[in-house]
């Protein structure tokens, strides 16, 4: 039986993270020595390591079942893929910036403009759509320095911490799309595959839910418990455990992190007490 192949980026701002899911799903690997193919130990799959920009044509050709990009390079390349997961890491935006003392009131300030982009096919889209004409200088890195040396007008790039526009002198006037890192896979898998692709995404599940969640235990008087059950942000209901001290309970669940700092007055005020949060290290539903 043919191995599983899956393609992450060789270097760069996906690699750590996309080793770190494949490692945290239980493969077993030796990473290093410069290697373009690490083969894995307790599992039938190969990780070949390649250039992000390379890795839809391999993904839609069926050379490699399985690939880890960016969105936003799928976007401007208009292949054929099906997404699997989104993996919540490599956020960024890819946007529009001008040197900061422009004035700018809506996108129709960079008519005629010359905009320096390493996107040229998500800039046309994004500027037909919005009916406007202009001239598109397609760069292949270090596009925030091409105002400055009197190259374009304006920039279209990623941006996450907004640092590199701010050194650059530019500020964002328009946000064309978020991105952040994807597991993708081709149309070209046969039954076969498709058994070790489902075994390896429920893996990368177990992985990926936990990010979101905690887990979350408090304490409530006994005649309280209902109230703050019901505000709590639970996946079911809450485990409730009676403590030593008579009349109070232990209530554990799981909870949205991000939902749980939204009701945590709610839940004071409703009569929780000694809140502790902890991280999940895996979650199989
Ligand atoms: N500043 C950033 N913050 C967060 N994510 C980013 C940032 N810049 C890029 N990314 C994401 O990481 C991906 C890889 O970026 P990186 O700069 O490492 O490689 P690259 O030069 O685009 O690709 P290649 O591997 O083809 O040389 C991008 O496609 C994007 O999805
Ligand atoms: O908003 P910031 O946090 O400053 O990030 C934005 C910068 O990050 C990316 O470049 P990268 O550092 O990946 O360099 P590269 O051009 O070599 O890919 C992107 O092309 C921007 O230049
Ligand atoms: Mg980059």
């Amino acid at each position: 039986m043919s191995k599983l192949k899956i393609a992450i980026q060789k270097k760069g701002r996906l690699y750590e993270e996309s080793i770190q899911l494949l490692k945290e799903s239980g493969l077993n690997f030796k990473e290093g020595n410069n290697q373009l193919k690490i083969v894995v130990e307790n599992f039938a799959l190969e990780i070949l390591l390649l250039r992000n920009a390379d890795i839809p044509e391999y993904v839609e050709d069926g050379i490699v079942d399985l690939g880890i990009v960016g969105e936003n390079i799928l976007i401007e390349q208009q292949v054929d893929y099906d997404v699997l997961r989104k993996l919540g890491f490599a956020s960024c935006r890819l946007s529009l910036a001008i040197p900061k003392a422009e004035n700018y009131n809506d996108i129709s300030a960079l008519t005629q403009k010359r905009i320096a982009t390493s996107y040229p096919n998500t800039l046309r889209a994004y500027l037909t759509k919005n009916n406007i004409q202009a001239e598109i200088h397609t760069l292949s890195g270090s596009v925030e320095i091409a105002p400055n040396i009197g190259l374009a007008d304006a920039v279209c790039d990623l941006v996450s911490s907004g640092t590199t526009l701010f050194n650059n002198g530019l500020r964002e006037v328009e946000t064309i799309l978020n991105s952040e890192a994807v597991l993708i896979k081709s149309q070209k898998i046969n039954s076969v595959k498709q058994k070790s692709i489902d075994k390896l995404v429920f893996r990368m599940d177990a992985v990926l839910r936990p990010k979101k969640s905690k887990y979350v235990l408090l304490n409530v008087p006994n005649d309280k418990i209902n109230a703050v059950s019901q505000i709590l942000p639970v996946l079911k209901s809450p485990t409730v455990l009676p403590l030593a001290q008579p009349g109070w309970s232990s209530l554990h669940s799981v909870i949205d992190e991000n939902q749980f700092w939204s009701v945590i007055d709610q839940l004071k005020a409703a009569g929780a007490e000694d809140i502790l949060i902890i991280p999940i290290i895996k979650m199989v539903l």
